[in-house]
C-alpha cells in the first residue's frame, strides 16, 4: 500500500511502510500468541530493529487510523488523547491519517514536556507540519469516535491529573455510545494480568493491539475494559520470540471433541463416574453426571454422599445409573474409570478423597473436593505425587477455592491469576482450570492458555458443576493415550470442555441480560459442540 498523506498540506509520511500488515479480530474463535509487557519489548525491539526507522509507528497510527473509520463509518470527528509516549505518536500518526481522510479531528496532549521519545517526537512533529494543534480538554467537541492513546506498554503508574481528566473524557464518549477504541491497551489497564492500575481506567468498545497482544486485555477485568480486541501485526513476525501465554481457539475446542465411529459401541468411550451431591446438594452431582452423559462419556455412574443406600434416580435423566456410595472404589474400578469428584460433595467427601487420589487413573477434582485438600498438607502431597504413578488430573476451582489451595486470598489470586494458575498447577502437577473470566488452562509442562469465550451469563449456580461434568464426559470418551501422553489427553480435555462452555453460553437462546440457568446449559453445550464441528467445515 502506498504511504497515506499525514496532514492537510499534503505532507506524507516518509515512505517507510510497504503494507501496514494484517488487523484482525481475536474474536474467540482463531487463537493467538499473547506476550506479557516483557516479552512484547523484545518483540518490538526485535522488529524496531528489522524496519526502517519510523516505520512501525507509521505502521501502527495507520492501522489505527483504518479500523477507526470502520468503526464509525459515517463519521467525520474524531477526538484523541495523547499521551507523552510512542503510544501517543500512534495516536498522533492515526490523527494526521484521519485528518486527510477528511475528518475533522482534535487531539489532547497530557504529559508530554519536551521529552517525547524520538518517534514520538516525530509524528508531532508530521502533525504540527500539517498545520495540527492541540485543543484543551474544555474545549473538545462532540465527536463519533475516541481514540486512546494516552499510555500504552509504557504505563507503570495510575493515571493522575490530567491524564485522569482526560481518561474520564473518553468514559463520558463510551457512556454516550460513541466507539473508543485504545490504542494498543487502554489506559489504566495492566497488561500483563487485566487488572486496572488505580480508580482512573479507560473503559473502551475496541482495542487495538500493536504487534503483540497482552493476556491482561482477555482475562480479569481486561475484557470488561478492553472491548472488542483486534490486533494489527504491522507487517511483522513475533513468533521468534516465545508467547507468555495462549488464547485458545475454536481449533483447540475441537481437538477434545473425539469422532464417533460406525463400529464403536458405548464401552468405547469410558466409564465415568460421578462422587458428590452431600445432603442438600444432590443437584450439583446430578448437573455433573448429566453433563458427562451429554458430553459423550460411556457409561455414567453417579454415587451421592448424602444418599441413605442408592441415591434416587433421576427421573430426567433415566439413562444415569445410580451406585451407594462405596461401588465406586471397588477393586478394579477406579483404576479405570474417569472420577468427577466433589461436585456438591461437602465435608462428607473428604473421607472419600485418600483412594480416589491415590487409585483414580483420570480424575477431575472440583469445588468440596479441592477445599478437603487444601485443609489437608496430606491429601495435598497425595495428589502432587500421582503424576509420577502415571495418573493425571485436572483440577477446576473458582479463585476463592484457588485461593486456599495457594494459601492467599482470593485478591492475590485475582491480581494475576496466570501467575497463580501456573503455581497451582506446579504445587500439584495437575492441569489446573482457573474460572472466571477469562479461565485459564495452565499445566506444568506447557504455555498457559487464557479462555476466550463465555460471558456473565454462567455466573449462576451450578455452571460450574456442568463444566466438571462434561469435561470428564470429553476426557472419558478419549481413547486412553500411551502414558507419556495422559497429561496432554487431559489438558485437551480441559481446553476444549473450557472454550465450549462459554461458547454455549454465548450460543444459547434467551435473554443475554439474564443468568443461563445451569440445566439449560447442558443443551447449550451441545449445541456449541455441533456449531464448532461445523465450522471447521
Ligand atoms: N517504538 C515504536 O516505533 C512503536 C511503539 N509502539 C507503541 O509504543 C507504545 C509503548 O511506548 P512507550 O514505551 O513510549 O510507552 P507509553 O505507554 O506510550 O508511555 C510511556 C510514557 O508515559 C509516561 N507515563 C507512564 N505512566 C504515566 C502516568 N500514569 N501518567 C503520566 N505519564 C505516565 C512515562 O513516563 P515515566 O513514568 O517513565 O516518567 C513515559 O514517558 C506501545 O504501547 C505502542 O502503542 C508500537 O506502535 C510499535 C511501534
Ligand atoms: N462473568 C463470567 N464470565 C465468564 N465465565 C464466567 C463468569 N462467571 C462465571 N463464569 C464461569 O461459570 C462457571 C462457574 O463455576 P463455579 O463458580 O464453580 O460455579 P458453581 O459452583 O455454582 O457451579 C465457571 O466455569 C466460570 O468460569
Ligand atoms: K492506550
Amino acid at each position: 500500500m502506498s504511504p497515506l498523506p499525514c496532514a492537510q498540506s499534503g505532507a506524507t509520511v516518509p515512505n517507510v511502510a510497504a503494507s501496514i500488515g494484517r488487523i484482525t479480530r481475536l474474536d474467540g474463535s482463531s487463537g493467538a500468541a499473547l506476550y506479557s509487557n516483557a516479552s512484547a519489548r523484545v518483540v518490538e525491539s526485535l522488529a524496531l530493529a528489522a524496519s526502517p526507522p519510523f516505520a512501525l509507528m507509521q505502521r501502527a497510527g495507520l492501522a489505527v487510523a483504518r479500523l477507526g473509520q470502520a468503526l464509525a463509518p459515517h463519521g467525520r470527528r474524531a477526538w484523541i488523547a495523547v499521551g507523552p509516549g510512542n503510544n501517543g505518536g500512534d495516536g498522533l500518526v492515526a490523527a494526521a491519517a484521519l485528518r486527510q481522510a477528511g475528518w475533522h479531528v482534535q487531539i489532547t496532549t497530557c504529559g508530554a514536556g519536551t521529552n517525547r521519545p524520538p518517534d514520538a517526537l516525530r509524528a508531532w512533529q508530521l502533525w504540527q507540519d500539517g498545520g495540527g494543534g492541540a485543543t484543551e480538554l474544555a474545549d473538545v467537541e462532540q465527536a463519533e469516535l475516541a481514540i486512546d492513546a494516552l499510555l500504552g506498554l509504557g504505563q507503570h503508574r495510575a493515571p493522575e491529573g490530567e491524564m485522569a481528566a482526560c481518561v474520564a473524557r473518553l468514559n463520558d464518549f463510551q457512556r454516550a455510545g460513541v466507539p473508543v477504541l485504545a490504542v494498543d491497551q487502554p489506559t489504566g489497564l495492566l497488561g500483563d494480568t487485566g487488572q486496572p492500575l488505580g480508580h482512573s481506567v479507560v473503559v473502551a468498545t475496541h482495542t487495538l493491539a500493536l504487534l503483540t497482544a497482552r493476556p491482561g486485555l482477555f482475562t480479569g477485568d481486561g475484557r470488561d475494559l478492553a472491548g472488542h480486541i483486534w490486533l494489527a501485526d504491522l507487517a511483522c513476525d513475533p513468533s521468534a520470540t516465545p508467547p507468555s501465554a495462549t488464547l485458545s481457539s475454536a481449533d483447540d475446542a475441537r481437538r477434545g471433541l473425539p469422532m464417533r465411529q460406525h463400529q464403536q459401541h458405548k464401552g468405547s468411550f469410558g466409564d465415568l463416574w460421578v462422587l458428590g451431591g452431600a445432603r442438600g446438594m444432590g443437584g450439583a452431582a446430578h448437573l455433573a453426571s448429566r453433563a458427562a452423559l451429554a458430553a459423550g462419556a460411556g457409561r455414567v455412574y453417579v454415587s451421592e454422599l448424602g444418599a441413605d443406600g442408592q441415591a434416587p434416580a433421576d427421573p430426567c435423566w433415566p439413562e444415569l445409573m445410580q451406585r451407594d456410595a462405596h461401588a465406586w472404589c471397588a477393586p478394579g474400578v477406579l483404576e479405570r474409570i474417569t472420577l468427577v469428584c466433589g461436585c456438591g460433595g461437602g465435608e462428607a467427601v473428604a473421607a472419600e478423597l485418600p483412594a480416589a487420589i491415590a487409585r483414580a487413573a483420570r480424575l477431575v477434582l472440583d469445588a468440596d473436593g479441592l477445599n478437603a485438600v487444601a485443609a489437608d498438607p496430606t491429601l495435598m502431597r497425595a495428589l502432587a505425587a500421582r503424576r509420577d504413578q502415571a495418573l493425571s488430573t485436572v483440577l477446576t476451582p473458582h479463585p476463592l477455592e484457588a485461593a486456599r489451595l495457594l494459601g492467599c486470598s482470593t485478591a492475590e489470586v485475582q491480581a494475576d491469576r496466570l501467575a497463580a494458575a501456573q503455581t497451582l498447577a506446579h504445587k500439584t502437577q495437575a492441569v489446573v482450570v482457573l474460572k472466571g473470566s477469562g479461565t485459564i488452562v495452565a499445566s506444568p509442562d506447557n504455555v498457559p492458555a487464557i479462555n476466550p469465550t463465555g460471558n456473565a451469563r454462567l455466573a449462576t449456580p451450578g455452571s460450574g458443576d456442568v463444566l466438571a461434568g462434561w469435561l470428564g464426559g470429553l476426557w472419558s470418551s478419549q481413547a486412553a493415550p500411551p502414558t507419556a501422553s495422559a497429561h496432554q489427553t487431559a489438558r485437551q480435555a480441559a481446553l476444549s470442555a473450557v472454550w465450549l462452555h462459554g461458547r454455549a453460553a454465548e450460543v444459547a437462546p434467551g435473554d443475554p441480560g439474564l443468568p443461563l440457568p445451569a440445566h439449560e446449559l447442558i443443551q447449550a453445550l451441545q449445541r456449541a459442540s455441533h456449531l464448532t464441528r461445523q465450522s471447521a467445515r
